[in-house]
């Protein structure tokens, strides 16, 4: 389980994470999503141990990640924004590199190093400068994965890859998830974070708009679609609350009205996301 509870950020006095709070359990993945300056990489710095919070918390399994920073940072893989490889050395020989590091015995590492490359279609001996971007993107996923972390923190995993690509890297990262890793990536494309995530946090100048499940939050945006005759005429109207549905189901029986149909439409997470552009949290 892993807890962020009340972080702050400040970068002198500027205030880029204000009081952010939410958790995520084993097996969960949850999505970051929040407009440009957010606070989304913040965020996932201090996660990993790079950003210390100005004020806050952060427990892996109950533990206080800066009392214990060596032992958690083992168990984290992070993907950070942008990637940083070196151009001479063949995804396997870089790979082997970060394993050295992380201390994981040979033979393990040489096993998880070609499962690692398989799974994500990545050449064995190519040099990694001779890269495609997609290529160069998977095989730093690749390199969060040689330790086998319980943690893995993504930087916008799919920023700037092509669809196909960016398909490709949501699915293998919510497949981590059913893995039983405990995920959280942030990105800008939402179709994205809506095929991958269970939970989700919207964030919008350091604050929290909404923390909790995707399907709980869709839910509670869905509206009713209700089609109707009085006499000759047809009228559609849209309702956020049932009980309005039920007062308009009222009238038309009074007024010898005919319903149509009546139809629930579930918002994509897209049109969530601008109807809580107001910056409103509505997590209160
Ligand atoms: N080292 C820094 N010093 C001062 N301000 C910073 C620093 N890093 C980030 N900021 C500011 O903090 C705010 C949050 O930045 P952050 O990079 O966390 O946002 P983000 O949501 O990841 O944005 P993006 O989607 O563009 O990557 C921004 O206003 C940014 O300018």
């Amino acid at each position: 389980m892993l807890r962020a509870i009340d972080l702050t950020k400040k970068y002198g006095e500027f205030l880029a994470v204000n009081g952010i709070s939410f958790e995520v359990g084993k097996g969960e993945v949850l999505g970051v999503i929040g407009e440009n300056g957010a606070g989304k990489s913040t965020t996932l710095k201090m996660l990993v141990g790079l950003l210390t919070p100005t004020s806050g918390e952060i427990q892996y399994d109950g533990r206080n990640l800066f009392e214990n920073l060596n032992a958690i940072k083992r168990k984290i893989g992070y993907l950070p924004e942008f990637d940083a490889l070196y151009d001479n050395l063949n995804a396997k020989e870089y790979l082997r590199v970060f394993a050295e590091i992380y201390g994981v015995d040979a033979d393990t590492a040489e096993k998880r190093i070609y499962e690692l490359l398989e799974t994500l279609n990545l050449p064995v001996d190519k040099p990694v400068g001779e890269f495609s971007k997609g290529m160069k993107r998977k095989l730093s996923i690749a390199r969060t994965l040689v330790h086998d972390p319980e943690y893995l923190i993504y930087d916008e995993p799919t920023s700037g890859l092509d669809p196909s690509t960016s398909m490709f890297v949501t699915e293998y990262v919510r497949d981590l998830g059913k893995q039983g890793k405990t995920v959280v990536f942030s990105a800008h494309n939402m179709f994205y974070v809506e095929s991958a995530c269970d939970l989700l946090l919207i964030i919008k100048k350091g604050r929290v708009l909404y923390f909790g499940e995707l399907d709980a939050l869709r839910d509670r945006m869905k509206k009713y679609i209700v089609s109707y005759r009085i006499g000759e005429r047809e009228f559609e109207d849209v309702f956020e609350d049932v009980r309005d549905v039920n007062r308009l189901l009222a009238e038309i029986t009074e007024n010898g009205g005919e319903i149509i149909s009546i139809e629930t439409r579930v918002p994509r997470l897209e049109e969530i996301y601008f109807t809580l552009t107001d910056g409103k949290s509505i997590m209160d």
